[in-house]
């Protein structure tokens, strides 16, 4: 279970199963959960009326429901928003690196969770040997492939591995877009000094979704040197992509050509018998039996993605615990169903493309929306309007309410603008067409 908060979930939905909906309305549905701490689960209410309730009425019921869905009895501790409050224990908000390691050891990202097929089994060599070796394997080593298929999970195998074996090494993990934002906010901050001297300090240097540097330009100059400073100090740096260095728009090329300097490793879609293999282990990790049949029929219909082939797993074990329903063909059909239900894209803002376009010329959103005039925010808004038009179809008066109630010629002159200026200036097309990319990616 990724999170306390989604274990809780279930134990909610299998109360739900079992009192009226109005008293589950009423009494439990609100109960926000804290954390489990040993076999005590701390969760919170809105008053102190309902805590005493709930812990008259309702604390055997929850205790049946946790049990049921973790395996072992816990207590139940629970406090009231206007009770003293109990010192919660949040993860370290900057450690991105570490969450996997915390993660109550349910799927750990290791080499060992890894499952070997003929489509990743050269990546997961490459990772192998840069963990074992690190600098003086391949360097940098450059992971791409689609969607769901494992990049992160050999990131944070290598990172694992090289944390258990190599004492005292600065190990940073970071994902692109994570970079990007932290440079940024280093640039409003005038922390940029502490920024440079992060990650230059690192003996490994990982980055998942190099892909969203692209078309950055502050951030891929920001990068190159840091690529350079490790590099030439014999450190070892990997990446991550959907797709190779080549097919990275608007990267610039001394970057591309310092990617493609080490080991490229592409990872393909898993072929039929790696998919069982994952369905297997992902079972044997939720503790739920799948017959053959089943797993064949879940490997049959999801060719692509392992996320995907994960969450259906993790679907059958929900149905199981909750409804008593054990995996059958029909069952793992609504399961399929639903995963690829979640999965459907998710429709994009304008705020989602503002706050893009804003990333890409370092500008912010507000000031993208704003009546400012000068040169770079008005660049900014035209790509902005033109994007908008592009992705989501809005008309052109819907189009200037989202921007200030601007009207109906502005935008179609603002469009017309963008449209003429890439005809004539292909690294502005470039730019924009990977804004797009990114939006459409993510
Ligand atoms: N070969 C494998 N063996 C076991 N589990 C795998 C394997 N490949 C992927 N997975 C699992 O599939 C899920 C998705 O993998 P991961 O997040 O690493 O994909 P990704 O390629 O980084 O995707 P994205 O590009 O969307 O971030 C994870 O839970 C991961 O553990």
């Amino acid at each position: 279970m990724e999170s306390f908060a989604e274990l809780f979930g279930l134990v909610l939905e299998n109360c739900r199963t079992k009192m009226s909906d109005v008293a589950f309305n009423v009494w439990l549905k609100d109960i926000v959960p804290l954390r489990l701490e040993g076999s005590t689960a701390y969760l919170k209410v809105s008053t102190e009326f309902k805590m005493g309730i709930i812990q008259d009425k309702y604390t055997k019921l929850l205790q049946t429901c946790f049990e049921e869905v973790l395996g072992f009895p816990v207590e139940i501790s629970i406090s009231c928003t206007s009770s003293p409050p109990i010192q919660q224990q949040e993860p370290a908000s900057n450690s991105a690196a570490m969450e996997p390691f915390i993660n109550g050891g349910e799927y750990e990202y290791t080499f060992a969770t890894f499952i070997v097929g003929p489509s990743n089994k050269f990546a997961h060599a490459a990772s192998i040997a840069v963990a074992a070796n690190p600098a003086n394997a391949y360097n940098p080593l450059f992971i791409y492939g689609a969607s769901g298929l494992g990049k992160t999970h050999l990131l944070y195998a290598i990172c694992e591995d090289i944390r258990r074996n190599k004492e005292g090494y600065n190990i940073i993990y970071v994902k692109g877009d994570e970079f990007t934002n932290e440079l940024i906010n280093a640039i409003g901050n005038k922390t940029t000094a502490a920024f440079h001297e992060k990650y230059r300090q690192a003996d490994v240097l990982l980055v998942d979704d190099i892909q969203f540097i692209g078309g950055k330009e502050g951030t891929q100059e920001e990068f190159f040197h840091t690529f350079n400073t490790l590099y030439e100090a014999g450190k070892q740096i990997v990446l991550t992509s959907d797709r190779p260095p080549k097919e990275i728009k608007t990267l610039e090329d001394r970057l591309r050509t310092r990617f493609e300097w080490g080991l490229l490793a592409d990872i393909q879609p898993p072929d039929f018998e790696t998919r069982i293999a994952i369905i297997r282990r992902k079972a044997q990790l939720l503790d739920i039996d799948i017959p053959d049949d089943v797993a064949e029929y879940i490997a049959n219909k999801l060719k692509t993605n392992i996320r995907q082939l994960e969450g259906v797993v993790k679907k059958l074990k929900a149905y199981k615990l909750l409804q008593g329903t054990s995996p059958s063909i029909v069952i793992a059909q609504n399961a399929i169903r639903d995963i690829l239900n979640d999965n459907l894209p998710v429709p994009v803002t304008v705020e989602r493309i503002i706050s893009e376009v804003g990333r890409t010329y370092g500008i912010s959103s507000q000031d993208i929306r704003s009546n400012k005039r000068s040169a770079q925010i008005s660049a900014a808004r035209q790509v902005s309007i033109y994007i908008v038009r592009e992705i989501t179809q809005m008309s052109m008066s819907t189009i200037g309410e989202e921007f200030g109630g601007r009207d109906h010629s502005t935008i179609v002159y603002a469009i017309q603008q963008v449209e003429k200026n890439m005809e004539h200036d292909q690294r502005y097309k470039e730019t924009i067409e990977d804004i797009i990319k990114n939006i459409r990616d993510s």
